[in-house]
């Protein structure tokens, strides 16, 4: 009927900004009803447009003439007032200039009036408001747009948005349901954006970029894409920071082209784009804590966030601190039996068992049967190939800490140590991953943070985050003995996957202790069967306790040891807050605990011999490399599942250059006791195959083997006559250290007295160390750390009457036990010595590793660590998590 009319409107109706003419015509029949008291605002009719398109009303029996009219009338009266102010700026101008000359923006926007106020033809008033407006409307939008985009339209861009959102999430791991709910998000964003007014299509068109660039607080594209709400910044009452959940690292950071700040709070996003965050950790102990009193809560989102008050915690934690000798080289670490036997007490090794047991039934039932498979077999873990890492999911949940009893005192600054240990998926641990394998739920971990001994140097360090900058990553190399390990490929598979290793690649079951600078989490790296030991650290903590040394110099010689007696570590990645050490996993527990479950709470002289010999061999390993230990005792060394052992914990040995040195025969130095008190005195043989015939034994006498420890020249001078070979002395014998270092009960002599000291401390210790599995005590123990102290320097040797203990055993102990460094046995030729004597007899050194170790104790299951299953609450930092986007820390 009004072809010309209808002609408009599909011309008009696609130009965005022209469909006010169609609304016009509407608002025409509210102006004859109500008489131009109702006229709808340009915002209502933008509204409308926003939500629908408009229709085109026909079939209205009016001539053209008239229709326009009246639609002219209702511009016209609608735009009178705004008009007006319109005329007046635009000047002088005829009216009909400006309606043709401003564009006409009904509906558009209500800053910009529309200017026509006065009757003009209406063929060519429609004209020339319609074609102005459009031309304007659509140079408007062109200026608007970003180059290559002119053409795009609003579904357009929001595609294109939807692409890259799409893009960054697979780029992250984000699962496509993942992306899909971020993907609503961005959709609105853009929509919002550019729904106000075309002005702002520019700016949803750079939603992407602006988000990822300038809003820190959702940094990364992820977290632009994680919806707001899952993202939860928790900040600490000190608001200093705000602590996220561990993820991932280096590369995928740069990924993202962002500051670390802006990592950092991404990260969650990560973690949660991974499917596997940190929030399937049951607990993890940053940092050790002093007896805690204070309580610090972190959130950590699983899809979100870590919260952490970590700076409250700390300096709260701080303030109730003993103290400690930051940078004191006095480093007593006071015994720590007592935390094991009383843990052990508190919490029997079947409930831990069945706590985990449980946590991981849970766990089961959240996951499906086909991630319940078994796995481990024998030593070796098998990469679980083909599922993905958002696929994967979380842990136990219970966190059994041990309770650690500490026992002591003061003398310097009391540290602990970290421990490792090795084997990893075995038949005990299979039960254990096939439960956290199926946990697909996202539990909530707890950190806890304990500090175990006495010598409290602790306080809350609690801040964790995510690992943002990988510094280390799979230590492999060299690494002979545990090349075949599987484990090794576990790590490089997830590395090549995610481009570096990370703290949201493990599922972390139970904290298996706390030490003096991190605490040690039983740990599964996700979408593997295979369990380490994860020890973190807080980078703050350590830096405020001058302890950032100690775990350095603990990682550098990790990192250089392959023996079958040393922990092997297999990765060590560290971000600004965090820094993790992935270990071996040693589920046989300690040698103390272990030594508290024999009848007589002591070894029998067979199972010490065998115990003594193989951490003799690590100690001749470690010397070799330039390491003197300084910290031996039962609790650093740990039981592997097959019984044999494994020396943990370095973060107090001192690191020193060696000096291969080929002694002659003719020097005066070797070594005569071999003869009185070891097997090879009278032989040419040297280590390790030495297999001396019994009739060596007659010449060792109580009387010879006093002589010995008379005067090293006497020594010499006996050893020219009978060992005539020269012998290769590797180790570090001539090392010195003025640092006070150690266990009281073990600290020797020479240290105690700052005299300096030198690797022969490692042969001392060593001698306490067979004295206490053999009497179930040490042998200067006093009623104080003072008295102990007092006694090692003072007190005679004394053998108690019960148990008994061959004499050859005694020998050992008093060659070993001699004040002075210099006529300590092992204190020439380093283990040579030791092993040739006679209480070694017959012990085939090279094949020891091959022997069959004690009988360990039906308790003592190398399942999932009953070491570790008491929880100390009094002292830990725990991490939880509280729901699926958040994880909270605690400090109890
Ligand atoms: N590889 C491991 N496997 C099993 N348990 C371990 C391992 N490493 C350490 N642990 C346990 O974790 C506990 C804490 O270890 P960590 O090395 O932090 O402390 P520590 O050696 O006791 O303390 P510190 O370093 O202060 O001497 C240890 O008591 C040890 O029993």
């Amino acid at each position: 009927m009004n072809p010309p009319n209808s002609q408009q409107h599909k011309v008009m109706g696609p130009i965005s900004g022209t469909c006010e003419i169609v609304e016009s015509t509407e608002e025409l029949d509210s102006v004859h009803t109500s008489k131009g008291t109702n006229l709808p605002s340009p915002r209502s009719r933008m509204d409308d447009k926003a939500g629908k398109h408009l229709t085109v009303k026909t079939g209205r029996n009016h001539s053209v003439e008239h229709d326009l009219n009246r639609l002219f009338d209702s511009i016209n009266l609608k735009t009178t007032s705004k008009g007006l102010a319109m005329s007046h700026q635009v000047g002088k101008g005829p009216l009909r200039k400006n309606a043709l000359k401003k564009p006409i923006r009904v509906g558009v926007s209500q800053a910009s009036g529309i200017g026509i106020s006065e009757s003009v033809s209406l063929k060519q008033a429609l004209r020339g408001l319609c074609i102005s407006q459009a031309s304007e409307m659509a140079a408007t939008k062109r200026l608007s747009k970003p180059a290559g985009l002119s053409g795009a339209s609003e579904a357009g861009t929001i595609k294109r948005l939807y692409r890259t959102v799409v893009v960054e999430a697979s780029e992250s791991g984000l699962s496509i349901d993942e992306g899909k709910g971020s993907l609503v998000e961005i959709s609105l964003v853009s929509e919002r954006s550019s729904s106000n007014s075309s002005d702002k299509m520019t700016e949803s068109l750079q939603v992407p970029k602006t988000k990822s660039s300038n809003q820190s607080a959702h940094s990364s594209p992820r977290l632009a894409v994680i919806t707001t709400p899952k993202v939860k910044m928790i900040r600490t009452p000190a608001q200093d920071e705000i602590i996220r959940a561990p993820t991932e690292v280096g590369s995928e950071m740069s990924k993202t082209e962002l500051g670390q700040k802006d990592n950092l709070k991404s990260a969650p996003s990560l973690s949660s784009s991974t499917g596997d965050k940190v929030l399937e950790l049951d607990e993890i102990v940053p940092a050790p804590i002093e007896a805690g009193s204070k309580t610090l809560t972190l959130d950590l989102g699983q899809k979100g966030k870590l919260h952490s008050e970590p700076s409250l915690s700390r300096s709260n934690i701080g303030s109730k601190l003993s103290k400690s000798p930051g940078n004191s080289p006095r480093l007593v670490k006071p015994i720590s039996r007592n935390k094991n036997f009383v843990k052990k007490k508190v919490k029997p090794d079947s409930t831990s068992a069945s706590s985990s047991a449980n946590a991981c039934n849970e766990v089961d039932d959240d996951l499906g049967p086909s991630t319940s498979k078994s796995v481990c077999r024998t030593h070796n873990c098998t990469p679980k190939n083909g599922r993905k890492e958002s696929e994967k999911v979380s842990p136990a949940s219970s966190s059994t800490n041990r309770s650690i009893e500490v026992s002591s005192s003061s003398v310097g600054s009391g540290t602990s140590k970290p421990g490792f240990s090795p084997n990893i998926c075995n038949g005990s641990r299979t039960a254990v991953a096939k439960a956290n394998e199926s946990s697909r739920s996202r539990e909530k971990g707890e950190i806890s943070q304990s500090s175990k001994s006495s010598i409290g140097e602790y306080s809350s360090s609690t801040s964790i985050s995510e690992e943002s900058n990988v510094s280390g990553s799979s230590c492999s190399i060299s690494r002979p003995h545990m090349s075949k390990d599987l484990r090794w490929d576990a790590i490089r598979h997830v590395q090549m996957q995610h481009g570096s290793l990370g703290l949201r690649h493990f599922k972390l079951f139970k904290r298996l202790g706390c030490g003096d600078i991190g605490s040690v989490y039983l740990a599964e790296l996700t979408g593997t069967n295979c369990l380490f030991a994860l020890k973190i650290m807080d980078n703050e903590f350590l830096a405020s306790r001058k302890k950032m040394p100690r775990a350095q110099t603990e990682r550098e010689i990790l990192q250089m040891l392959d023996h079958p007696f040393l922990p092997t570590l297999y990765a060590h990645f560290t971000s600004d807050k965090l820094s993790c050490l992935v270990m071996e996993y040693c589920p046989g527990g300690d040698l103390h605990v272990l030594r508290q479950k024999q009848p007589n709470r002591s070894f029998s002289e067979q199972a010490a011999r065998f115990y003594v010999a193989e951490v003799l061999l690590a100690l001749e390993y470690l010397h070799m490399l330039g390491v003197v230990y300084r910290d031996l005792k039962p609790e650093n060394i740990l039981v592997r599942e097959d019984g044999h052992i494994m020396l943990s914990d370095f973060d107090l040995s001192l690191k020193c250059s060696v000096s291969p040195t080929l002694l002659k025969s003719s020097s005066s130095i070797t070594e005569p006791t071999k003869k009185l008190s070891g097997p090879c005195a009278v032989s040419s043989c040297i280590d390790p195959f030495c297999l001396q015939p019994s009739w060596q034994v007659p010449c060792f006498t109580p009387r010879l083997v006093s002589a010995v420890a008379k005067t090293r020249k006497q020594k010499s001078d006996l050893a020219a006559q009978v060992s005539p070979l020269p012998q290769l002395v590797a180790e570090p014998t001539s090392a010195r250290s003025n640092s006070f270092v150690g266990t009281h009960e073990y600290l020797a002599p020479e240290i105690i007295k700052g005299e300096g000291h030198g690797s022969a401390v490692d042969w001392w210790t060593f001698g306490i160390f067979l004295y206490e599995l053999l009497y179930g005590k040490t042998p200067f123990k006093g009623s104080g750390n003072e008295d102990t102290l007092a006694n090692v320097v003072s007190q005679s040797l004394k053998f108690p009457e019960s148990p008994l203990v061959s004499f050859q055993a005694r020998d050992l102990i008093r060659g070993l036990l001699v004040k002075e460094p210099e006529n300590r046995l092992g204190s020439v030729k380093g283990a040579t010595e030791i092993k040739q004597h006679l209480f070694f007899e017959g012990l085939n050194w090279a094949l020891i590793r091959c022997a069959i170790p004690p009988e360990l104790p039906k308790f003592c299951d190398v399942g999932i660590p009953a070491m570790a299953s008491q929880k100390n609450e009094s002292k830990c930092l725990e991490l939880r998590a509280t729901g699926e986007e958040d994880l909270e820390f605690e400090l109890f």
